[in-house]
């Protein structure tokens, strides 16, 4: 079985997507067909900027392109159809478990936060009759203010006490572009969100800024890191911030085309995940955006295995403990790793075999 086939074949487990970003072509040319049919005309612009595929975006472009796509979504119709394209996507790259995230919008006439966030746990609870867990991350933007992240927090807390969506909301995420904003700022956020039993994924250190990266690490609050390119001494960090990431044993989001392609790791071969993974720290294989970045998690993997000489036990056991990096309660967290077992078991079998 060659690597490619192997890699596609692994039963995934994707913690850190981000939905406007892993909307495919397809998905994209759908919502510009029906953009036309509203009678929109400035499109071909925004189609070219959106669809300019396998190029390398610096992290204001990439927000540029956000911006596209969060006018091609505005309403809750489409908000329908992205998350179950995103989801049957992640079906079929084989993925048994998502953690998918994204940050609830107010489009005065269109749509408000709960419903923003109702639509995606609806579609959710249908998408997961299909061969997939799926759990849901409110997003706070840091580029929007404090008082927008406690709007957001007051709504997700709606919601995470309804019977009818209890257990799909796992955690918050903070993203938004590094360069805007002080992270510093919303640890009250932070801090309200844990007491509410909320887990957090935050965005750390995916640009160098040493006072922000410290401070949210030395908070404790923290479940996931995403990205933390920054944080590892021999990528610009500090041995502080490995102390911090290891003594709070802060599992590290790893999404390499994200940072290879928006440039904020110089190149594949300095990229941080060699170190967390050679000192044995807990890091998972993630998109961030598969469809900005072009990528899907099968790639990530072979890339990866290409990368820094991975073997298929390795690519296995990464599989395995990303398990554990879940926000899942034990029970179900104990569920998904005999699921995971077993699948891994059989995929081996078939190697053996072929
Ligand atoms: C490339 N690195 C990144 N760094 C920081 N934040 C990012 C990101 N990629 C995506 N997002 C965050 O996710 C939003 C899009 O999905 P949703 O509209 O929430 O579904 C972006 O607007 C940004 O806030
Ligand atoms: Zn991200």
């Amino acid at each position: 079985m060659d690597l490619k086939t192997f890699c596609r074949s692994l039963p995934k487990i994707e913690l850190h997507a981000h939905l406007t970003g892993s909307l495919s072509d397809a998905t994209v040319l759908r919502l510009l067909h029906a953009k036309r049919q509203e009678g929109v005309v400035d499109l071909p612009d925004s189609a070219e900027v959106v669809l300019k595929r396998g190029h390398n975006r610096t992290l204001k472009e990439c927000f540029e392109v956000f911006r596209i796509l969060h006018c091609l979504t505005d309403n809750l119709v489409a908000l329908r159809t992205i998350t179950r394209d995103v989801i049957r996507e992640f079906v079929e790259d084989n993925v048994q478990y998502l953690e998918l995230r994204t940050t609830p919008k107010v489009i005065i006439g269109k749509m408000t936060k709960e419903q923003y966030i109702e639509t995606v746990l609806d579609v959710i609870g249908e998408e997961m009759k299909a061969n997939i867990t799926i759990r849901l991350l409110l997003s706070v933007d840091r580029a929007r203010g404090v008082d927008d992240a406690w709007d957001t927090l007051r709504v997700t807390k709606q919601y995470m006490s309804q019977e009818k969506y209890k257990n799909l909301i796992c955690g918050l995420d903070i993203s938004g572009n590094p360069n805007v904003g002080d992270l510093c700022d919303y640890i009250p956020v932070l801090e309200a969100a844990r007491k509410d039993g909320l887990k957090l994924a935050v965005h750390v250190a995916e640009v160098l800024n040493e006072k922000e990266t410290l401070h949210v690490l030395k908070s404790g609050l923290v479940s996931r890191v995403g990205h933390g390119s920054y944080i590892h001494h021999k990528c610009g960090g500090t041995h502080e911030m490995v102390n911090l990431v290891k003594n709070f044993s802060i599992p590290i989001e790893i999404c390499i085309s994200s940072n290879i392609k928006s440039g904020t790791v110089k190149s594949i071969s300095d990229h941080h995940f060699q170190h967390w993974w050679k000192e044995g720290h807990p890091v998972i294989i993630c998109t961030d955006d598969k469809g900005v970045f072009n990528t899907s998690l099968s790639e990530e993997f072979q890339m990866c295995a290409e990368t820094f000489k991975l073997t298929h036990d390795d690519l296995c056991e990464l599989c395995l403990c990303a398990v554990d990096s879940t926000f899942l309660p034990r029970n179900e967290r104990d569920e998904l790793r005999k699921t995971m077992q077993q699948k891994l078991q059989h995929l081996r079998k078939n190697l053996g075999n072929s």
